[in-house]
């Protein structure tokens, strides 16, 4: 399940800017990748790269190959639309869908695949996705209330769930604490180090105790400017970014002197 990533020369556009250029990076499977950065610098436009969403904007493009597992996504023939389901991605903002209760929203991303499940199957894939997500505890005995009758935290971990339920190759998340409490944040760091054993996992965060916290390998990107393209500074493992970076601005950064 669990693939790698390997991206070459890849330069990202919307329309006619450049907003990140000439990126290349491999990523392991069974992982944990940050990317980190300041405001800017194009670590969402990048992560949306991995698995086509960029696309989703009029004029919005790439030049360059992503790589997964040697099959480039953007290889002529391609289906953009199926390599969204087969790297999936957690937001910023929680968003179980509205209407769903618990359990139909664990199972939303498999039907939408047309993917058809007995009873007893969805019952099991609920489960497995719900324990996935270090949520089954707190919902099994509601699971046909509504989703957004959970606090943020839970709504958070039921998207992860909804995400992990589709068996992704690839799992992108963009921020996925940034509006959680401390304590709900910690219950998804956890959970971020479980899903490395089957999943590649790539977060954007803004928090570098977080970068610290949960990947195994960390990316710098920077800007030179407004209107400049960001551009990936230092790629190395977590450890040597925040205690032996190579470039100096890699180190202003994750000691705060900017950014
Ligand atoms: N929909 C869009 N259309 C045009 N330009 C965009 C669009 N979204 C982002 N950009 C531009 O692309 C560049 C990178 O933005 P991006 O949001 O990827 O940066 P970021 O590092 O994720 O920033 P932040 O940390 O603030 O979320 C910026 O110059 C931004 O203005």
């Amino acid at each position: 399940m669990s693939k790698s990533v390997s991206v070459k020369d890849l330069n990202v556009f919307y329309g006619d800017f450049l907003a990140v250029e000439d990126v290349s990076m491999d990523i392991a499977p069974r992982s944990v990748t940050a990317f980190i950065g300041p405001s800017g610098c194009g670590k969402s436009t990048f992560l949306r790269t991995l698995n086509r969403m960029h696309e989703v904007i009029p004029g919005a493009h790439v030049k360059g190959q992503v790589l997964v597992d040697g099959d480039d996504l953007y290889g002529v023939g391609v289906d953009p639309v199926t390599v969204r389901r087969q790297i999936g991605m957690v937001f910023q903002r929680p968003n179980p869908f509205p209407t769903m209760s618990i359990r139909e929203n664990v199972l939303a991303g498999v039907r939408l695949n047309n993917k058809r499940l007995s009873k007893s199957e969805g019952a099991e894939l609920v489960e497995k996705s719900l324990k996935g997500a270090n949520l089954w505890n707190e919902v099994k005995d509601r699971l046909e209330k509504p989703g957004m009758g959970l606090s943020g935290g839970q709504q958070q971990r039921l998207c992860i769930a909804r995400a992990i339920a589709v068996e992704p190759e690839v799992l992108l998340m963009d921020e996925p604490c940034s509006a959680l409490d401390p304590i709900s944040t910690l219950a998804v760091e956890d959970l971020i180090n479980e899903l490395k054993e089957d999943f590649t996992v790539v977060i954007v965060t803004h928090n570098m105790q977080q970068a610290a916290r949960v990947s195994d390998r960390t990316a710098f990107f920077n800007i030179a400017g407004t209107g400049k393209p960001g551009k990936l500074i230092e790629y190395a493992e977590t450890t040597t970014i925040f205690n032996n970076p190579t470039v100096k601005a890699t180190e202003d950064y994750v000691s705060g002197r900017f950014g």
